[in-house]
């Protein structure tokens, strides 16, 4: 069944709606098929009336522009968008395992040779990434997939932008803090290296279960922890994982350790046999 192409002016009535999957940060996501191929896709759905505002259209559009002109399996695919009077609808792959952060939340931390082939995967992705000059800037748990074979798929590019626009972040983030670097903290400017912290952050939060700044209290706590950098490991943590999480989280973004370095590290290279692509 060949795959939907995104040249055709799809409407609603081109695909059977299955179960809802869940919801992003502005829309509902469902389960569809698409009638003529019988290809299975997440169907995003987002409401204009909901869209209403510059700020968000922006983000839409940039969404939109940035995910569809990727093709790396470790980054969900959008396949295409069309739109009705009152609704705007994303054609994107469908990841058959879900979302990581539920995977992370049922084994509550992975071994660290599983965290380390999530970390290669995403490293590989970033790479792709920055080199098509595209910064995440929100790479979570939440915002991971896993598709037929577990690998990782980034998803949800609202946050993305072009690395040639160069902004500091003027609109309020909703959701956690807990992945935002220093200079993301403070409204400085940033660049790719801003998703190599939260690299980091993931790497610590996979193998330990919870984020290194995580601060129930406030977020006031959080901040003042990330722009300390203020990190303490559980002991079951190995030397080899707390080098690379402390190359990471440099509280300079220039002192990171850069994605090709982190492929080579010890922690990345002793797993490497196990995620080799089987
Ligand atoms: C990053 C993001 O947008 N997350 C929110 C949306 C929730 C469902 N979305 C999915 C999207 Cl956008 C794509 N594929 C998915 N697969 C699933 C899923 C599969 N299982 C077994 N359980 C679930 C859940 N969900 C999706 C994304």
């Amino acid at each position: 069944n060949t795959r939907p192409q995104p040249y055709r002016h799809w409407t609603i009535d081109d695909f059977e709606i299955g179960r809802k999957l869940g919801q992003g940060k502005f829309g509902h996501v469902y389960l569809a098929r698409e009638k003529q191929s019988g290809y299975i896709i997440a169907l995003k759905v987002l409401y204009k009336e909901e869209i209403n505002s510059m700020a968000v259209e922006r983000q839409l559009r940039r969404e939109v522009e940035i995910q569809s002109s990727l093709r790396h399996t470790n980054i969900l695919r959008l396949f295409g968008y069309f739109d009705d009077e009152t609704r705007v609808f994303l054609i994107l792959e469908y990841a058959s395992k879900g979302e990581l952060f539920e995977e992370l939340q049922l084994k509550k931390r992975f071994m660290e040779s599983v965290a380390a082939k999530y970390v290669t995967q995403l490293a590989q992705a970033l790479l792709y990434l920055h080199h098509k000059r595209v910064i995440h800037r929100d790479i979570k748990p939440e915002n991971l997939l896993l598709g037929l074979r577990g690998e990782l798929k980034i998803a949800d590019f609202g946050w993305s932008v072009k690395t040639d626009v160069q902004e500091s972040r003027r609109s309020t983030l909703c959701g956690t803090l807990d992945y935002l670097p220093p200079e993301m903290i403070e409204g400085k400017k940033h660049d790719v290296s801003a998703d190599l912290w939260s690299l980091g952050v993931l790497l610590y939060e996979m193998i330990c279960g919870k984020p290194p700044f995580e601060d129930a209290e406030n977020s006031q706590e959080t901040c003042r922890r990330i722009v300390n950098v203020d990190i303490s490991y559980p002991d079951f943590v190995s030397k080899e994982a707390r080098d690379l999480i402390q190359k990471l989280l440099q509280y300079k973004s220039a002192h990171r350790i850069p994605l090709r370095q982190v492929l080579e590290h010890p922690l990345i290279k002793r797993y490497e046999h196990l995620n080799k692509s089987k």
